[in-house]
């Protein structure tokens, strides 16, 4: 193999969706099947032992893309040369709560997170923020990064985006494969808006098809955005699957592409585009291409939608407000 691999760090690789993700990584499908890829997995010293017993697994898979796995329970290592970070490890939710009841508990794990990544990673880092709070929780590490591009910080609402696909095609009988530009707006929490008014089925508006406006406000918009609460009081346990999915779909796209006449959905840094404050972490529709995003302009934002991302941001407001609170940030 004559191509550098290309250093990925994973945190919480001892986690349900580290487990799930790891393999996946390192077969290829992040990146692309003639990609090279060097592991670092970083966990708390409690976990160190469960990574290296996944990471036996992952040499016993003999992926020819795998050239090397390090464990480390220290950021500055486990982020030294890297060029995708993906931070996973953070508690999840049980029962009851929200994602946001989270951010005392997590949010002390990305600033510091942030700050080794500054310090450390390669010049062309890309992160990926699934740890929740996620949108959050990586407005804390791209604070902690003054010295990275603002930009290169993400949080994932692709597992949001893969939900909302799926949800709009039972409803029409098409497949997943039929429908485009759709779009998560928001923060990935209960108030996020899956927007279906520039979405194509087969070409067609897919409002316009689905005709419906009380299953649009009553059953699609709550089923996606509490899909995570759902699969938690069946599973007994947060989505790991389909998270470490997403993760894998939102890197592949970003790196490799959104394809002709479609977009995708990403938190990412605001740039005050369709009245987000600037800064605040949100999900945007976006094209991707030569490794890097752009914000989908000129969209028409009807009311139904604008009440809707507002009352999101809102909520992304507040907890920057308490983050900061917090000296988080
Ligand atoms: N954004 C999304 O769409 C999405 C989807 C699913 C889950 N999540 C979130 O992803 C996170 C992980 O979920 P999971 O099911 O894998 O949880 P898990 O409890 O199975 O695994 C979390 C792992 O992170 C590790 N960890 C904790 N603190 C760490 C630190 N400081 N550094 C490195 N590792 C650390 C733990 O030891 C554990 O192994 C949760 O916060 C969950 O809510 C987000
Ligand atoms: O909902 C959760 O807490 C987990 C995850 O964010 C999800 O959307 O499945």
């Amino acid at each position: 193999m004559t191509r550098t691999p290309v250093n990925v760090t994973v945190t919480g690789a001892a986690g349900q969706i580290g487990y799930a993700l790891l393999f996946r990584v390192a077969s290829g499908h992040l990146l692309g099947a003639d990609v090279p890829v060097r592991l670092r997995l970083l966990e708390i010293p409690q976990a160190v032992q469960a990574a290296e017993g996944t990471a036996m697994e992952l040499d016993d898979c003999a992926f020819p893309l795998l050239s090397g796995i390090d464990i480390t329970d220290d950021a500055n290592v486990a982020f030294d040369g890297t060029n995708v970070a993906l931070l996973v490890g953070a508690r999840p939710r049980t029962k009851g709560m929200e994602r946001g009841d989270l951010l005392e508990a997590n949010g002390g794990i990305f600033k510091p997170q942030g700050k080794a990544i500054n310090d450390h990673a390669a010049d062309d880092v890309k992160v990926l923020v699934v740890g929740n709070p996620a949108n959050t929780n990586a407005l804390i590490a791209q604070a902690a990064a003054p010295d990275v591009p603002a930009e290169r910080f993400t949080a994932m609402t692709r597992l949001d985006h893969n939900r909302a696909l799926s949800q709009l095609a039972k409803k029409t009988g098409s497949t997943v494969a039929d429908i485009r530009k759709l779009t998560i707006w928001g923060n990935h929490s209960a108030t996020q808006y899956p927007d279906i008014f520039h979405a194509e089925i087969g070409g067609k508006n897919a409002a316009e098809t689905v005709n419906d406006e009380k299953w649009l406000a009553d059953e699609f918009i709550p089923t996606v955005a509490k899909r995570g609460a759902a699969i938690i009081e069946a599973r007994g346990a947060s989505s790991a699957a389909s998270a470490a999915n997403a993760a894998i779909d939102h890197v592949h796209t970003w790196v490799n592409g959104t394809p002709e006449g479609d977009w995708t959905s990403m938190g990412i840094p605001s740039d005050g585009s369709y009245g987000v404050p600037e800064g605040l972490i949100s999900s945007f529709p976006v094209t991707c291409a030569n490794g890097s995003y752009e914000i989908v302009q000129g969209l028409d934002v009807n009311e139904f939608s604008r009440t809707r991302i507002d009352a999101s941001v809102r909520e992304l407001a507040e907890e920057r407000d308490a983050v900061r609170g917090l000296g988080l940030l």
